[in-house]
This record gives structure tokens, C-alpha cells and sequence, in this order.
């Protein structure tokens, strides 16, 4: 039997494959953007419904099918009522995608002076082992732990962050959470990690900031009040014991790069470090 290619090349074609591309562009920007959050474990979960969904539409399952359209109706409007920062948030990210970006010089040099406050801070602390914990929001809101700690609204100094962390000042304990150009928190209590493959030697400190990279995709710069060492968090693993350069060039790699990608060139040359020390 011959094949007819024209068939093929038809107009309905050109507009399922746009169809398809627009799907698949739609879910790969979701899932990255939910990367290692418990967001990802929520939506592997919705994944599964629906896949029970179609076996029992296609097996004449009908008691199952009728229970699973019954917790996809109601659970729609709870994850929207449960994420609606997240979607809010998610929206603005499409919008920002590079094809639409019109961010200018002036923004990308204001990252980079915000990255040299952060690095001039955290350099004075790890020199007078002055502990510190700097979370920087990225996509994900951090609004539930802004809300834990006292909220500020400042502009980004290395002579306020270091203020802010001086011992025994009424707002030293905790965490400070950059977003945006501002400081929008200072005192935050951030979500302590239950891996329990994080070495014993790291105290809470350390764990919350891998606990905070395991809830989000903030980046989290730690300053050991111990060891006066640096550590960053990021996807659910610490970057231990870092050099300032190197801990400068990951801040700006990760925070100045439009590069979404899941492994950055810096975090191949950090992975030999982090095989041995790190969650
Ligand atoms: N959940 C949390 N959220 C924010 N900050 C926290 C949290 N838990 C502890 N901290 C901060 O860490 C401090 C205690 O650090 P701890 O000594 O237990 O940790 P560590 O990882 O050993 O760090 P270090 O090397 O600085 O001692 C607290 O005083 C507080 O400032």
C-alpha cells in the first residue's frame, strides 16, 4: 500500500504540532520552575491522578473514575486557593521569558552591586566569625517566612547587613530574605531539613538553609558563627566550606544568569567539593 506523504503536510498537522510544542513548552516551564520543591512532589502526585483517571475512563472503571473526577474537581480549587502566590508568581516568570525580557544594563549592573554588598558583608562577618543567614528570593515567593521575621522594606548595604547580624542585637537570630533590591526581612525562621543525610556537624544554622532550598529556589549564603566558614544552599544540597571568589562567582552565576538550565557550568565544578561534604 503506498503512503500518501501530502497527507501528512497538511495545515491540521502544522496546527497539532504547534498544538503539542505550546503543551510541552507549558509543562517544561512548570516543572522547572518547581525543581526540587515540594511543589514538584505535589505535582508528580496530580500526575498520577490523572493517569488513574484515563486507565479507568479506558477500562470502564466506573466507581474509580467516579471518585477520581470527584477529588479532580475539588482539588482544583484547593491548589489554586494553596498556590495562588505561586501562580501569581509563575505568570509573572512567563512574561519575563527571555523572548519578552527588556531588562537593561541598569538592572543587570544593580544584580551585580547587590551580589558585591552581599560578598562585602559576608566577607567582614567570616573574617570576625560573626554568624549569618542570607536567603535570596528567585521565582518562588518567600512570603511565609518574610511573615515570621520582623519585616524591613531597606535597601541592600553591606553596612546593614552586617548591622543586622551583629550578636546579641534584637535582630541578629535568624534569617535575613533579600527579594527583589530590598531587604524584606529580617529574624526569619526558615524550614529546618530533615535529610538525614546532612552530616552531624552542621547545627541548625545550616539546616535551615538547606531546609529553605528544599521548600524553594532560594539561593542561601550561611556564615559559620563557629568556623567563620561559607556555605551556600541551593536545591537541596549546602556548597560547604567555599572561597569568597568562588562564592561571589556562584551568587552571580546563579542570580545574574538568564540561563534556566539545571546544572550550571559552576555547579559542576562545585560538585567535586560537594561529594564530599555535603547533603
Ligand atoms: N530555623 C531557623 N531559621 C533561621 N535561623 C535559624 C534557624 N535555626 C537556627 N537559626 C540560627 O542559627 C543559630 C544557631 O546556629 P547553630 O549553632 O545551631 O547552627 P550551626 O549550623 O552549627 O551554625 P554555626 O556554625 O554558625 O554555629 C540561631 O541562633 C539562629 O540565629
Amino acid at each position: 500500500m503506498d503512503f500518501d506523504w501530502t497527507q501528512l503536510f497538511t495545515f491540521r498537522t502544522l496546527i497539532n504540532l504547534i498544538d503539542i510544542g505550546i503543551v510541552a513548552f507549558v509543562i517544561s516551564n512548570i516543572l522547572r520552575l518547581f525543581r526540587n520543591t515540594r511543589a514538584r512532589q505535589l505535582l508528580n502526585g496530580i500526575a498520577i491522578i490523572i493517569i488513574v483517571k484515563f486507565i479507568s475512563s479506558f477500562a470502564g472503571l466506573h466507581t474509580t473514575e467516579f471518585i477520581v473526577d470527584f477529588i479532580i474537581q475539588w482539588s482544583a480549587i484547593a491548589l489554586i486557593v494553596i498556590f495562588q502566590p505561586e501562580l501569581r508568581k509563575a505568570l509573572e516568570h512567563l512574561g519575563r521569558n527571555k523572548v519578552f525580557d527588556r531588562r537593561g544594563k541598569d538592572l543587570v549592573s544593580q544584580d551585580e552591586k547587590i551580589v558585591d554588598e552581599i560578598m562585602e558583608a559576608v566577607q567582614y562577618m567570616a573574617r570576625r566569625k560573626i554568624g549569618a543567614l542570607i536567603s535570596i528570593e528567585k521565582d518562588l515567593p518567600l512570603n511565609e517566612y518574610i511573615e515570621t521575621g520582623i519585616k524591613m522594606d531597606s535597601v541592600i548595604t553591606s553596612q546593614l547587613l552586617i548591622n543586622i547580624f551583629i550578636p546579641n542585637t534584637p535582630l541578629h537570630d535568624g534569617a535575613v530574605i533579600l527579594t527583589g533590591h530590598r531587604i524584606a526581612s529580617a529574624a526569619s525562621y526558615l524550614p529546618l531539613s530533615e535529610n538525614p543525610s546532612v552530616p552531624k556537624k552542621y547545627g541548625t544554622r545550616h539546616r535551615a538553609a538547606i531546609g529553605l532550598s528544599e521548600h524553594s529556589d532560594a539561593v542561601t549564603i550561611v556564615v559559620s558563627e563557629e568556623t567563620g566558614a561559607l556555605s551556600i544552599s541551593n536545591r537541596g544540597k549546602l556548597l560547604p566550606d567555599l572561597e569568597v571568589v568562588d562564592a561571589r562567582d556562584y551568587l552571580k552565576a546563579e542570580l545574574l544568569s538568564d540561563d534556566d538550565s539545571d546544572v550550571t557550568w559552576l555547579d559542576k565544578v562545585f560538585s567535586r567539593r560537594t561529594k564530599g561534604g555535603d547533603s
